[in-house]
């Protein structure tokens, strides 16, 4: 067993670069099935849902290796499209295998994804879609069967503007026979990378970063060479803890623009923030100020994956924040966690009312998902004395090197782990 323990108060300051995106990286890995040649993924994170990836993909008999943020996939020796149930269970991103193993195969088994506990996140929009590509899906037992012999283009129009089932069906499309038209499609910027990574395999994508998405299906795709887009939730991450630590910290290899939502409301708390092309300055010199309307929303609006650590921020901010939280039911578990440290926070159904108070005190707290993670150890940076970070494998799933990046800024922070009586310390911080 794996904790953190920190030592709040120190500023952190320095210049960072920001490493490839677990959200753009995991739909492209699973793309990769597609390709008749070996492909080369560059600045791809070493994080465990990678691994699982990985695992994945070895599973179906792809030959796999990893030099250092390089992975390259030889899809060639693939002998089965029936995906390990205990893979599946490890994270929701197995989910992505579904399409590309359907379209380029005729056929997929798996299982019901797992992954963070932060909502039901069920897949119908992915498996509604699929059936009207002409999937026959058989849905029992906690297992779904796909088959297909070749996937028929459709227009699919989406409930709702789901990142995942619009990552599937993008995916499926480009090997089906003749036009998909998605329409409600997301348009997160990872949406736009994995359009980028098909279209170099051979896909025909138009519309990527659209809510319109129109796919003109081929008969096959190739291997390539390309590299993963910049982490935007982990860069908003670091920019909140810039923030939270009345830091002046310098964050390289970013995309300021698909920030700007983050960038909007840390300019609101009192936090400069300055673009200069791929590159953000965020420095704060004086108090914070409540934000009275944070609400989370599909892309470009404020992402879900930083409402936790932004209300970290504002436990601290004069005034009360009001922050509302759209996208899943049951986001708001760091809000017990938060109190433990002496953050003031109401809860009325999906918005929380933040009441900033004057100091947040170290405690002992339980990350219960990826993202309630980093917010309380961002928490635990700005809190007086030591806070002690448990179940910190899910920052694992999302952050590299997290402490390490944190450590380098100047934090005080450091992984111990737990051997029976003892506890060794993995670095020192
Ligand atoms: C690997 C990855 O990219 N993960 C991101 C992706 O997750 P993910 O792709 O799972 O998120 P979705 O956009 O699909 O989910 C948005 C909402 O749609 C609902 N829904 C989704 C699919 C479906 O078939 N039916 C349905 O009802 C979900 O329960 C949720 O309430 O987008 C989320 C929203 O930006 C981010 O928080 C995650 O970090
Ligand atoms: C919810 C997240 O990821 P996933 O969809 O992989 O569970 C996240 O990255 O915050």
């Amino acid at each position: 067993m794996e904790r953190l323990v920190i030592e709040g108060g120190k500023r952190l300051t320095g210049s960072i670069r920001v490493h490839g995106s677990k959200n753009a990286a995991l739909p492209i890995l699973a793309a990769v099935v597609m390709a008749k040649g070996e492909t080369e993924i560059h600045d791809v994170p070493n994080l465990d849902d990678i691994s699982v990836m990985l695992d994945i993909l070895r599973s179906l008999g792809a030959r796999v290796t990893r030099v250092g943020s390089t992975v390259t996939v030889d899809p060639s020796s693939i002998h089965t499209t029936d995906v390990p149930e205990y893979l599946m269970r490890l994270m929701r991103s197995s989910i992505f295998l579904m399409g590309p193993l359907l379209a380029r195969f005729g056929t997929v088994r798996i299982s019901k994804p797992g992954g963070c506990s932060i909502g039901t996140r069920p897949i119908d929009l992915h498996l509604k879609g699929l059936e009207r590509l002409g999937a026959k899906i058989i849905d029992k037992h906690g297992f779904i069967e796909c088959n297909a012999t070749r996937l028929q283009g459709a227009t699919i129009f989406l409930d709702l503007p789901s990142v995942g089932a619009t990552e599937n069906l993008m995916m499926a499309a480009a090997l089906a026979h003749g036009e998909t038209v998605i329409g409600n499609a997301a348009r997160e910027p990872e949406i736009r990378d994995l359009a980028a990574f098909l279209t170099q395999l051979g896909a025909k994508i138009e519309g990527a970063g659209d809510d319109t998405i129109v796919i003109e299906g081929v008969s096959e795709l190739q291997g390539t060479s390309y590299r993963v887009s910049p982490d935007r939730i982990v860069a908003g991450t670091l920019m909140i803890a810039a923030a939270i630590t009345e830091g002046h910290v310098q964050l390289r290899n970013v995309r300021p623009f698909d920030l700007a939502a983050v960038t909007m409301k840390l300019r609101e708390a009192g936090v400069q923030v300055t673009p200069l092309h791929d590159i953000l300055e965020i420095k704060r010199s004086g108090p914070l100020a409540a934000v009275e309307r944070v609400q989370t929303s599909p892309y470009p609006g404020f992402p879900t994956d930083l409402q936790a650590p932004f209300m970290s921020l504002m436990t601290i901010a004069e005034g009360v924040s009001v922050i509302s939280e759209t996208i899943f039911e049951d986001r708001f578990q760091h809000v017990s966690e938060l109190q433990r440290m002496g953050a003031s926070i109401k809860v009325d159904f999906r918005t929380a009312f933040v009441r900033g108070v004057k100091e947040l005190t170290g405690a002992v707290v339980e990350a219960t998902d990826l993202r309630a993670g980093a917010a309380l150890a961002l928490a635990g940076l700005a809190a007086e004395g030591t806070t002690v970070l448990e179940r910190i494998h899910h920052i694992d799933r999302g952050y590299e090197g997290f402490e390490v990046q944190l450590r380098e800024l100047g934090a005080k922070i450091r992984r111990v782990r737990e051997t029976g009586k003892d506890s060794i310390a993995l670095a020192d911080g």
